[in-house]
């Protein structure tokens, strides 16, 4: 059976597809079989795994609005034991289409299930917004994983996101769990940054992850080449600290 966790936060930019491209490639790493789910429009996590958008003729959009079966859909990513759920922007219209839709927030989990004997862990990267795609991530999933960055005004909006997880507790999903709160993008350089952490404790206490993802120019870079930062340069800081984030996950922290 496999574990499924949703990497949310309806602010933007705030390293959850970063998140969701190194934590899927570490998990592979230390030899866990991983599904990434791509189901933001922008189709960034896709990118990132090294699948060009271009190239992707049926993609997750298929899979919720017409029945796709989720294995017509999956390709191989650049990563051994990784495999890709794509997006492209063709799912920007999904949205509004799945609003007439039959049991249109449980789409995902439907098509998930059909492969869950097939990987340990797959891993949604949602867009930023609380609409119906991240909540058919939320309802598809065991837990969702929140990157906060370490920024001014880091809690804002978490409550209208503990809200719809709340939500979708009660009417969709009542064993989804928080996996916990992972602070991204700390610039220890900077008082602000220590501030934040211990705001964000204060707030959710033992759900936040010890690791901690600093600022890290690799991290950013790798995107770029089409590739998790374990393969982009495995001695850097962001390549450590996703991979203690892996193991974080795996033994439940
Ligand atoms: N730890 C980091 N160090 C340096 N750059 C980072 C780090 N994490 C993310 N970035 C960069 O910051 C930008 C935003 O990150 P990312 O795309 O992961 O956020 P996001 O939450 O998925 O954004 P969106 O809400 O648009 O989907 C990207 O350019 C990414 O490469
Ligand atoms: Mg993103």
């Amino acid at each position: 059976m496999a574990k499924v966790v949703a990497i949310a936060n309806q602010k933007g930019g705030v390293g959850k597809t970063t998140t969701a491209v190194n934590i899927s490639a570490c998990l592979s790493y230390i030899g866990k079989k991983v599904l990434l789910v791509d189901i933001d429009p922008q189709g960034n996590a896709t990118s990132g795994a090294g699948i060009e958008k271009g190239d992707v003729d049926e993609c997750i959009y298929n899979l919720l609005v017409e029945d796709t079966s989720v294995e017509q859909v999956i390709r191989q990513s650049s990563v051994e034991n990784l495999d890709v759920v794509p997006s492209t922007i063709q799912l920007s219209g999904a949205e509004i289409e799945l609003v007439s839709t039959i049991s249109r927030e449980i789409r995902l989990k439907k098509a998930l299930s059909e492969m869950d004997d097939e990987y340990d862990y797959m891993i949604i990267d949602c867009p930023p917004s609380l609409g119906l795609l991240t909540i058919n991530a939320l309802t598809a999933s065991d837990s969702v994983l929140i990157p906060v960055q370490c920024e001014y005004y880091a809690l804002e909006g978490l409550s209208q996101l503990l809200n719809t997880i709340r939500l979708v507790q009660k009417h969709l999903n009542t064993d989804l769990e928080i996996e916990g709160v992972l602070l991204t993008m700390l610039d220890a350089r900077t008082n602000l940054g220590i501030q934040v952490i211990e705001e964000v404790k204060k707030y959710f206490r033992e759900k936040v992850f010890e690791t901690i993802i600093p600022r890290n120019i690799r991290l950013g870079e790798a995107p770029s080449y089409g590739l998790p930062i374990i393969l982009y340069d495995a001695k850097s800081k962001g390549a450590q600290v996703y991979l203690d984030l892996a193991k974080e996950v795996v033994t439940g922290g």
